[in-house]
């Protein structure tokens, strides 16, 4: 396919149905190219949501997953009150610049007014009450004094500067769905509904292992043919901050009964074991019958994704189980997928692929189609316009994840793509953290 400018790169919106948990050996997919939509699904059919609820003041709930959807037990605001300092006013069916009104009072935030008679006006301050007669508030600036009188700059119609009852939320109103992540507006939200604890999810306890001969400790002597572990720390990293509980799982070497040994302990205590290393066809691959020996199932999948092609998902006793790639941009880029996509049904939410952002390219595209590519780029900002820059890169390479704002995801049919051609763009960083 032959994208122009002006043409969309971006991959359809699509949300998976929660799949049924009863995956099984039996109905697994044989297709040697499987669909990232096909593969979230099946990863996300051999997790089974946490049901421990965790009942928490709502400052230690940042992170967590609500057990239940949560309802407004205030219409919020709960009062009409004023959204500016000035004068609450009787507007009726309107008033004349050059009007001139007796100030009879004062309302701070707070406190509460007296009833307004017609032709009178009350000093009124942000957030305070609207008092009972007036039906709008008039901007300080729009206002010259006149002794204890002020005289109108502007018309004034009813309704004005006020923030009614209940403009926000409203009584019995659902504020957020169960399985929605606590973050610092959901907090914020459920804080103004003088809601002091929330019943969230046990944080799911994932542990991250990491395998073969090669890999080793950072801070340890590094052996000739070896590297240092860049898998583990990085999932870690990625699984706390994504509100999960994390054991770190160590290093283990290719033996498959070895490593069949820790998965069956860790599975005792998890939810979700990550592995890296192995995942692949060479007979030193020994991530799936490492499984196997646990008494756990490990299905393949082979993805039309590049980097990230072989991954295992499966289940090891009551814990799902993800064997990622040993590249360390493939394994990344697979967690983000197959690992999100757990995750979100551990949480008891939905799974659906995460969704890019349209960013014009900087430069044309040329590849080889027939993979769904994520590729490290970089927004650059010129003369007011955004364009995504995809650096050069391979999927054993971190420097150039580092150098970069984000992935850009290039849909599996794109072989050329001229530039301005907005490819959809996921950020590392967002807002909320
Ligand atoms: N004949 C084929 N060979 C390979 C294929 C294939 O389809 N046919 N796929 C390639 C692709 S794509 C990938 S990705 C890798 C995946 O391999 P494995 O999951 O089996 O991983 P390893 O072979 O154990 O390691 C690959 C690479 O990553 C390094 N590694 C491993 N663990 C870590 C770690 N914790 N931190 C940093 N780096 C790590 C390891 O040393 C290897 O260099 O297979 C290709 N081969
Ligand atoms: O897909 Mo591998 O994960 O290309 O390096």
């Amino acid at each position: 396919m032959q994208l122009k400018a002006g043409e969309y790169l971006m991959p359809p919106l699509a949300v998976l149905d929660a799949p049924a948990n009863d995956a099984c050996a039996c109905d697994r997919p044989t297709s040697a190219k499987l669909s990232i939509d096909a593969a979230l699904a099946r990863a996300a059919a051999w997790a089974s949501p946490v049901t421990d609820v965790d009942f928490l003041p709502l400052g230690a709930a940042a992170g967590r997953f609500l057990a239940h959807s949560v309802r407004a037990r205030l219409s919020s605001p709960a009062f009409d009150r004023s959204a500016v300092d000035g004068y609450a006013v009787r507007a009726g069916a309107g008033l004349e610049a050059g009007e001139r009104l007796p100030v009879i009072g004062r309302i701070a935030a707070g406190a509460r007014g007296t009833r307004l008679r017609e032709g009178e006006v009350a000093r009124i301050f942000t957030g305070a009450p609207i008092p009972p007669g007036a039906d709008a508030v008039v901007m300080q600036e729009d206002v010259r004094q006149d002794g204890n009188a002020i005289v109108l700059a502007r018309p004034v119609h009813a309704g004005a500067h006020i923030r009614p009852a209940g403009e926000d939320v409203a009584l019995g109103d659902r504020l957020a769905e169960g399985g929605a992540r606590v973050d610092a507006r959901l907090i914020a939200l459920l804080a103004a509904q003088g809601i002091a604890m929330v019943a969230t999810r046990r944080r799911p306890r994932v542990a991250v292992l990491s395998t073969g001969d090669e890999v080793a400790e950072p801070g340890a002597p590094l052996g000739p043919a070896a590297i240092y572990d860049a898998n583990r720390p990085m999932l870690l990293a990625l699984l706390e901050v994504s509100g999960c509980e994390t054991v770190d799982a160590g290093i283990v070497r290719d033996d498959p009964r070895e490593q069949a040994q820790r998965l069956s302990m860790l599975a005792e205590r998890c939810d979700l074991i990550v592995t890296s290393g192995g995942a692949s066809v060479g007979e030193e691959d020994y991530a799936a019958r490492a499984a196997h020996l646990a008494g756990g199932d490990a299905e393949p999948l082979a993805m039309a994704l590049k980097p990230g092609k072989p991954a295992l998902v499966g289940r090891i006793g009551a814990a799902a189980f993800l064997g990622l790639p040993g590249n360390p941009v493939s394994a990344l880029v697979v967690f983000s997928l197959l690992g999100r996509a757990m995750l979100a049904r551990l949480a008891g939410s939905t799974p659906s692929p995460p969704q890019g952002l349209p960013v014009p390219l900087a430069e044309p595209l040329s590849r080889k189609p027939g993979r769904t590519e994520f590729v490290p780029a970089r927004l650059l900002r010129e003369n007011g316009m955004v364009r995504l820059a995809l650096l050069s890169s391979n999927s054993a390479r971190l420097q150039p994840l580092v150098d970069a704002d984000g992935f850009a995801e290039i849909p599996a049919d794109v072989a050329h793509a001229a530039p301005g051609t907005p490819a959809a763009f996921h950020a590392f960083a967002g807002l909320l953290g």
